[in-house]
């Protein structure tokens, strides 16, 4: 019997179409929330001086203790996918530690997105740790979820580009702790430039609304054939 492995490229990772996670990456998923929901429970905590002094102690040990582990390497893994050559290990050590969204990543709520039909979806519930306004979501982490999201819009086409201009109108506040649904879409492509518009919404209620322009550093933007049924939604 022949056996084959799967080999990922760095292009073909799109939103939520990651590989099953092996068990190690089940296991740092598990430490990540473990450490978000310990940030969560550190602001304000009303502890005594000595019991803040045990919880500095016991966090030193848990550093070192990992430290002795040393990092996977991220531009070996990212080589490896570069090249066709990335495992599912490699996938998941890209994206599930990404600000944000990563599953792994103890600064993430984690905002989870999808591409449904013409659009990419979004959901995510944030804690105090990403408030600004009182029990309100900072404006400058929606900045950072909508910049996320915008750019996946870019699944839908053959090229990686970069933020060029990303404008954000405030309609009204985010609150935190409750579901907060984001979706963004392709409006058009003109040349290097790909044009989209993003929103966010709680409980049906249009909060936010984005514009951003990405720009490719080389050649012009084309959709994937897969995608090329959007080209009349995109034209019009
Ligand atoms: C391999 C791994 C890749 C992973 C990517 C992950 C991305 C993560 C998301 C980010 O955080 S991106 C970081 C934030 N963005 C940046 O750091 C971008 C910094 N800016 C640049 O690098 C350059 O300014 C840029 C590449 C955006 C443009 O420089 P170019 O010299 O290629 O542009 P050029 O002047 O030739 O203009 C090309 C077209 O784009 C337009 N343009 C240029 N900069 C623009 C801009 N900033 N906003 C809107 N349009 C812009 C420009 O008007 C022109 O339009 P027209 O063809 O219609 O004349």
């Amino acid at each position: 019997m022949i056996m084959t492995d799967t080999f990922y490229h760095f292009r073909d990772i799109r939103v939520a179409e990651t590989p099953a996670p092996s068990p190690r990456a089940e296991l740092h998923r598990e430490l990540g929330r473990t450490l978000a929901e310990l940030n969560e429970q550190v602001l304000r905590l009303d502890a005594s001086d000595d019991q803040l002094r045990d919880y500095i102690q016991q966090a030193r040990e848990l550093k070192a203790a990992m430290a002795e582990q040393g990092q996977r390497d991220y531009g070996t893994t990212l080589r490896r996918l570069l090249d066709g050559e990335g495992t599912g290990d490699d996938v998941t050590d890209l994206v599930d530690f990404e600000i944000l969204t990563g599953k792994a990543s103890p600064l993430s709520p984690p905002l989870e997105l999808w591409l449904e039909g013409d659009k990419v979806k979004g959901r995510g519930i944030f804690g105090l740790a990403f408030q600004g306004p009182p029990g309100r979501l900072h404006g400058g982490v929606i900045g950072l979820a909508l910049d996320i999201l915008l750019a996946k819009t870019q699944d839908f086409v053959e090229q990686i580009g970069v933020t060029g201009t990303l404008k954000i109108r405030y309609l009204a506040g985010t609150p935190l702790h409750k579901p907060v649904e984001f979706e963004a879409r392709l409006i058009r492509m003109e040349g290097r430039k790909l044009i989209c518009e993003g929103s966010v919404w709680v409980e049906g209620q249009q909060t936010v609304a984005a514009e951003g322009i990405w720009i490719s550093p080389r050649g012009d933007y084309r959709l994937k054939p897969e995608y090329a049924e959007l080209e009349a939604a995109i034209r019009a």
